[in-house]
């Protein structure tokens, strides 16, 4: 089947309410909290089994293709972070990479067409992931995160107002610390999306915290 980059406009859809978990993100089953997530709302999904207590091996693949299963019975494409051969082994939608993982070209060209995430903390690795094949940002992280021990110090929405300056109109989405009190900011700063963690997986409700996070961005998104 010929197959193509997914276009812009398309990715900049996907990118509105872009949840991210791993089992290591919640007490309750990640499958309960993904459900009630997609019934939320949310736009896309990535798989992050990293960290203190995720699973690994069997455990990890069992678990993210009952997850991507889930996401292809509402239509929500299903994105592996760092673990490029358990995307391919799945045949995920897609990748998400950062600055200390595998080189961007290299994963471009091991995934073909799916989509390719990737992490940018500078205008530097904002050009360099573009000529290498990205198909869409994750800047941050925009405020403190308590989710990547190794996170950069916060940035704000410098960077992002930044790249939009130089009219570089690659889809992009904020992250880090992201909440629906904040997340207007992140929008407003230029930003197609937010992505988040915990303001969907340790909610009393993942249901209600999805529908409140896109109902607080879609004025700002109207107004971008
Ligand atoms: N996982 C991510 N997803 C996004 C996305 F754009 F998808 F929102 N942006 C940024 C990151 C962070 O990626 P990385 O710097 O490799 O750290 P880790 O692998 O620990 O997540
Ligand atoms: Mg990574």
């Amino acid at each position: 089947m010929l197959e193509m980059r997914i276009p812009s406009h398309q990715l900049r859809d996907l990118l509105k309410l872009y949840f991210i978990m791993g089992s290591q993100n919640t007490d309750k089953d990640p499958r309960f909290v993904l459900e009630e997530a997609i019934q939320g709302g949310i736009t896309l999904f990535q798989f992050r089994e990293k960290g203190e207590g995720a699973k690994t091996g069997g455990e990890k693949e069992e678990l993210a293709r009952s997850l991507m299963q889930l996401c292809r019975n509402h239509g929500i494409p299903f994105i592996v972070n760092d673990d490029i051969d358990l995307a391919i082994a799945i045949d995920a939608d897609g990748v998400h990479v950062g600055q200390d993982d595998e080189d961007v070209a290299a994963v471009r060209e091991r995934i073909g067409d799916k989509i390719l995430g990737v992490s940018a903390h500078t205008l530097k690795e904002v050009e360099e992931a573009i000529e290498d094949g990205a198909d869409y940002l994750g800047i941050g992280p925009i405020f403190p995160t308590g989710t990547k021990p190794d996170a950069k110090k916060p940035q704000g929405d410098t960077l992002i107002r930044a790249v939009r300056k130089e009219k570089i109109d690659i889809p992009i989405v904020g992250i880090g610390g992201i909440t629906a009190e904040n997340a207007s900011f992140v929008i407003q700063s230029g930003a197609d999306g937010i992505s988040l963690i915990s303001a969907i997986s340790q909610a009393a409700s993942p249901k209600e915290s999805s529908k409140q996070l896109l109902e607080r961005i879609m004025v700002p998104l109207a107004q971008n």
